[in-house]
This record gives structure tokens, C-alpha cells and sequence, in this order.
């Protein structure tokens, strides 16, 4: 029975679920979940991701939540080079470098992509620049981080790519397409490297699935 994703494309997590999955080749359904009419905190969600959020992942009866958690789970199930797991030290670097995704990059991005893209265009709201400013200034430390880095190795967790790239996919694809993309200019190795991460095929087709209406 082929893998489940339940969430829309267009949410980050969701979409590094999915490059994932396209990275090994996996055949997969995505299930919309409408979280405009709150189906996502319904009890049939909740069943699957305690916390009512998206993405939630059922591989027959395991039944998944947390992306990068469900990612592990998709590459090691196909044996994937992405996790370096046969070799400690590369694995170790590979989850240091996805904690700093997770805690440095898509931290500061979450809340940049909600106030510049969510509370305005799905919210009707008005973008709050305190907390989109606060956010850019966050990003751009961890940038200087990864600047250092990427100048001295082709990838984050060392030469060789890995899961720790690659989750990076679904908040620089809204950084590269929303109003801050210009920040990369200071920042040449990271440019570079983020142009590379989104030139991937999954990551391709998967910036197809996430413009799509229903995304
Ligand atoms: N740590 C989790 C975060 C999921 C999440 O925040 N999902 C968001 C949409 S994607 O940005 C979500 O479901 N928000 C609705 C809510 O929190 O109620 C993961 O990695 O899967």
C-alpha cells in the first residue's frame, strides 16, 4: 500500500515530507487536509498528529507526525545516501546541520513567510514588519554561520550532500520567492548553495506541487 502524506504541499513541513519521497523515488499519496475549515484539529487529524498539525504520514500501520522525523523514516526505509548512516561521524554532522535547519533557518523563516505571505493573502491581515524585521536579522546571523561553513565544505554537514541540505528546500523556496530574497546577495556560498539545493529534481517537482491551487 503506497505511503500517505496527509497536509497541503504549500506548508513547509509538509513539502519536505514530499522532496524527500521524490528524492528516493517512492510512490506516495497526498491527502488534502483543509485547514481553513480547521479539518486539521479535527479528531481524525489529531489521531495522527497530536498536535493538530500538518504533516501527519501512515506507511500501512505506522502512523508518523514531525517532517524531519517522517523524513528520516522515508530515506532509511529506501536506504538513502542522504542520512550518511554508514559512517558516525558524517551522520552525526548530518543531524547537527539539520537541528541548525530547524532551529536557526526555518525558525527565523516560519514567522517571516507567515507575516509576509499567510496573514496577508490568506488571513486578510496586515504584516507585522516588528516581527518580520526581528526574523530578517535572525536569518541573517544564522547566514554568517552558514557563509563560514560553505566556504569551507561544498555542503553543510561536509562534502557531501545530505538531509541537512536538502530540508532546507521549503523555506528557501519562499525565501527566494518572497521579498527578502535579496539578503542572499551578502552571502555568495550560500547563494550558490541554495541555487544548487533548488535545482534538484524533487525539488523541482515539488515547487510544482506546492504552487498548485489546492496546495
Ligand atoms: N514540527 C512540526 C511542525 C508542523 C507545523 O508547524 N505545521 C504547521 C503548518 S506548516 O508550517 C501547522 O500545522 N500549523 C497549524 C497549527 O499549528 O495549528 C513538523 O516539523 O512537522
Amino acid at each position: 500500500m503506497a505511503m500517505k502524506v496527509y497536509g497541503p504541499a504549500a506548508s513547509t513541513n509538509v513539502a519536505r515530507v514530499l522532496v524527500c519521497l521524490e528524492e528516493v523515488g517512492a510512490e506516495y499519496e497526498l491527502v488534502p487536509v483543509d485547514m481553513p475549515s480547521g479539518e486539521h484539529k479535527s479528531p481524525e487529524h489529531v489521531a495522527r498528529n497530536p498536535f493538530g498539525q500538518v504533516p501527519a504520514f501512515q506507511d500501512g500501520d505506522l502512523i508518523l507526525s514531525e517532517s524531519r522525523a517522517i523524513s528520516k523514516y522515508i530515506l532509511r526505509k529506501a536506504g538513502s545516501d542522504l542520512l550518511r548512516e554508514s559512517n558516525l561521524s558524517e551522520s552525526a554532522m548530518v543531524d547537527v546541520w539539520l537541528e541548525v535547519e530547524n532551529g536557526h533557518f526555518s525558525s527565523a523563516m516560519s514567522p517571516i513567510i507567515f507575516q509576509t505571505l499567510i496573514v496577508p493573502n490568506f488571513l486578510g491581515g496586515k504584516t507585522d514588519t516588528k516581527i518580520v524585521e526581528e526574523n530578517v536579522r535572525k536569518l541573517k546571523t544564522a547566514l554568517e554561520v552558514y557563509e563560514s561553513r560553505l566556504s569551507k565544505f561544498k555542503y553543510l554537514a561536509g562534502d557531501f550532500v545530505s538531509l541537512a541540505d536538502i530540508s532546507h528546500f521549503p523555506a528557501a523556496y519562499y525565501l527566494l520567492g518572497g521579498p527578502h530574497a535579496s539578503v542572499l546577495d551578502a552571502y555568495p556560498h550560500v547563494k550558490a548553495w541554495i541555487a544548487e539545493v533548488m535545482d534538484r529534481p524533487s525539488a523541482k517537482k515539488v515547487a510544482e506541487l506546492m504552487k498548485m491551487p489546492s496546495a
